[in-house]
């Protein structure tokens, strides 16, 4: 069996590529006098948000993005949000809108993401952007499956014929990233809670994505020598160390190409919500 030494899928460095990229056409449409924005509301302390909220708020200040940050009480009511939602849909001066999720549980997740203007849903949560891109003709694309193939076209890996599995089914990560695998041609797989010999099938991958939200939950005997892996989860483990759902140092030695956490999928996904925010402030003056 080959021995691998994984090369590092580097978020971090790429993120910083597109964040110079985006500041010029942020120059751009400044001159034009249109000042791109986009309005995040968080609700409660769910930890992987926060993080989220933090870094964002940075590299939007590094690309000139204005931001404005709303963060409302745990008792907040469904009819609020709503109310809020429907004020940033009519305010012209905002370009993009993202509730942060989950939401406490007096709120409707499904109601809320409806609520918001297809066109403002930086996210690509709202039906139409996810059927859209279902249907293999996307609108908006949502942001962590965006940053994930941007990042695998980064290092010209292919994906046409791939056996990829996806583990983990939510709305933000594994089923619209499955439905952007299938338009790039890869034979997909997604895996959850109720799939049986998980290992079995995680070891048949070409490309391995794991986004479950357990610290370390695969290592060697779940991946295949040479595969491509990609770490999504955000977790703490015992130590409370940062860590994704990959055994990073076991599998190093093991997956052609792995993505590090912190430093890979994370911070591509706020480049990629960086990039949708000025796609539509363009889109709103052309
Ligand atoms: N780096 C980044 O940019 C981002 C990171 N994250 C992180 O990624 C992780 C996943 O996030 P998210 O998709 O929102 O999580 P969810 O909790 O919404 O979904 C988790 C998925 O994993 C499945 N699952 C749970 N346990 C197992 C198991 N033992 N075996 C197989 N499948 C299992 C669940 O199955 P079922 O559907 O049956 O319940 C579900 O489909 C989290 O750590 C989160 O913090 C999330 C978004 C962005
Ligand atoms: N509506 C909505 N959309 C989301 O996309 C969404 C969400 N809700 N809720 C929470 C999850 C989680 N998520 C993360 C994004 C970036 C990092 C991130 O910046 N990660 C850095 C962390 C570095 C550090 O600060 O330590 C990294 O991995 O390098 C983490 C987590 C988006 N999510
Ligand atoms: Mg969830």
């Amino acid at each position: 069996m080959a021995i691998f030494l994984a090369i590092k899928l580097d978020g971090k460095k790429l993120s910083q590529k597109i964040a110079g990229q985006l500041q010029q056409r942020v120059t751009k449409l400044k001159a034009r006098g249109v000042s791109p924005k986009l309005a995040v509301i968080l609700i409660g302390d769910d930890p992987a948000s926060q993080i989220y909220v933090r870094n964002k708020r940075r590299m939007a200040k590094k690309i000139g993005i204005e931001t404005s940050d709303l963060r409302l009480p745990v008792a907040t009511s469904e009819e609020k949000l709503l109310q809020i939602i429907a004020e940033l849909n009519n305010d012209v001066t905002v370009h993009g809108i993202l509730v942060q999720l989950p939401l406490p549980p007096q709120i409707n997740e499904e109601t809320i993401i409806q609520a918001i203007d297809p066109l403002k849903d930086v996210d690509g949560f709202h039906p139409f952007n996810m059927g859209k891109l279902f249907m293999g003709a996307p609108y908006a694309i949502p942001c962590t499956p965006n940053g994930i193939m941007q990042l695998l076209a980064e290092y010209r890996i292919p994906l046409a014929g791939k056996k990829v599995v996806i583990v983990g089914r939510s709305n933000i990560v594994g089923r619209p990233l499955a439905a952007l695998m299938i338009n790039h041609n890869a034979t997909v797989t997604v895996a959850h809670s109720y799939t049986k010999n998980l290992f079995e099938l995680t070891r048949r991958a070409d490309i391995l994505v794991a986004a479950v939200g357990k610290a370390e939950l695969f290592s060697q005997t779940a991946i295949k020598s040479g595969a491509v892996v990609i770490d999504v989860g955000i977790n703490r483990n015992a130590a409370g160390k940062l860590v994704g759902d990959i055994d990073q140092i076991k599998v190093a030695d093991i997956a052609s190409y792995l993505t590090p956490v912190p430093g890979g999928v994370g911070p591509m996904t706020i480049a990629m919500l960086m990039k949708q925010t000025v796609d539509f402030a363009e889109r709103s003056v052309k």
